[in-house]
């Protein structure tokens, strides 16, 4: 798959959350290495979302630290996580729906500019240097991501696919170090996984971004991925490269839902 996985660029270790009652996180540890992009997967409720949520510091977990760039933190916070570059997409996708994909794109940029800027840079649009390099970048985005017909459509306008597409163009405005995508590939037909696949892949070689996704469609994972995390109620039940997970037995019972002991 991708080459140049050198060094742990994030680590989790002793991961536990609740909340109230629900233990959604259960002592889980592992690491993302630098370039390699590696799949969380696991049934529903399984807690992949939960953990994207204490990456990018949208949930605090009660114990546990989390390690990213040989730095640890007992807890990230959300602006931590996206001033030293972890982006995210989301499960159901987080737009403005009135506001055209290019200025989409832009609201990506904001941790690479002053708020007043990308105001300006949305809403009144006058050349400023650093105005103008930050919207020479979020059209190479949109060049990359081959969305040039539809740059200044309203994104509620936009089939599904296509909105996936835009918004893993504002996570990359923000040039991650770690990107973090969350069911990039949900509701979509075969010729739209097919083009995310593509991109996703395109985005780790071509950019170098290291990737962490959750994605139900195994195919997509198993083509994707250079490892693979694997998460059931809350716990770690293996992890490995593809080929290793894909015939673990732990693995294979809980997507069956033979019941734990
Ligand atoms: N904000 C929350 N408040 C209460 N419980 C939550 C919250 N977020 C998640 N949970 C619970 O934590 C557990 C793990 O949920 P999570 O969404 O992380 O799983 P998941 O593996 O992403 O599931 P899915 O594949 O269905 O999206 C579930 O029991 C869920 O109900």
């Amino acid at each position: 798959m991708t080459g140049g996985a050198n060094g742990t660029l994030l680590g989790v270790d002793g991961i536990r959350l609740s909340f109230g009652g629900v233990q959604a996180i259960k002592d889980v540890s592992f690491d993302i290495r630098r370039g390699e992009i590696r799949a969380i997967i696991g049934p529903n409720g399984a807690g992949k979302t939960s953990m994207l949520n204490v990456i990018n510091g949208f949930y605090q977990p009660q114990e546990g630290t989390i390690t990213f760039k040989d730095r640890a933190y007992r807890r990230m916070s959300p602006n931590v996580a996206a001033t030293n570059g972890i982006a995210r997409t989301f499960q159901n996708i987080a737009l403005f729906k009135g506001m055209s994909t290019l200025d989409n794109i832009m609201t990506g940029r904001v941790t690479k500019m002053s708020v007043g800027l990308l105001w300006q840079a949305i809403h009144l649009g006058p050349a400023r240097r650093e105005e103008i390099e930050n919207r020479e970048f979020v059209e190479e985005i949109i060049d990359f991501l081959e969305i040039e017909h539809i740059r200044k459509t309203p994104v509620g306008r936009l089939p599904y696919g296509l909105q996936k597409r835009v918004e893993l163009g504002r996570a990359l405005a923000a040039e991650p170090d770690l990107l973090l995508l969350d069911e990039p590939m949900a509701g979509m037909n075969l010729e739209e996984k097919e083009d995310m696949s593509r991109f996703i892949l395109d985005v780790n070689s071509q950019f170098g971004t290291t990737i962490a996704l959750i994605e139900h469609d195994m195919g997509v994972v198993m083509d994707l991925s250079d490892r693979v995390v694997v998460l059931d109620y809350g716990e770690k039940i293996a992890d490995g490269t593809p080929d290793k997970v894909r015939t673990d037995q732990a693995v294979i019972d809980a997507y069956l839902g033979v019941p734990h002991e």
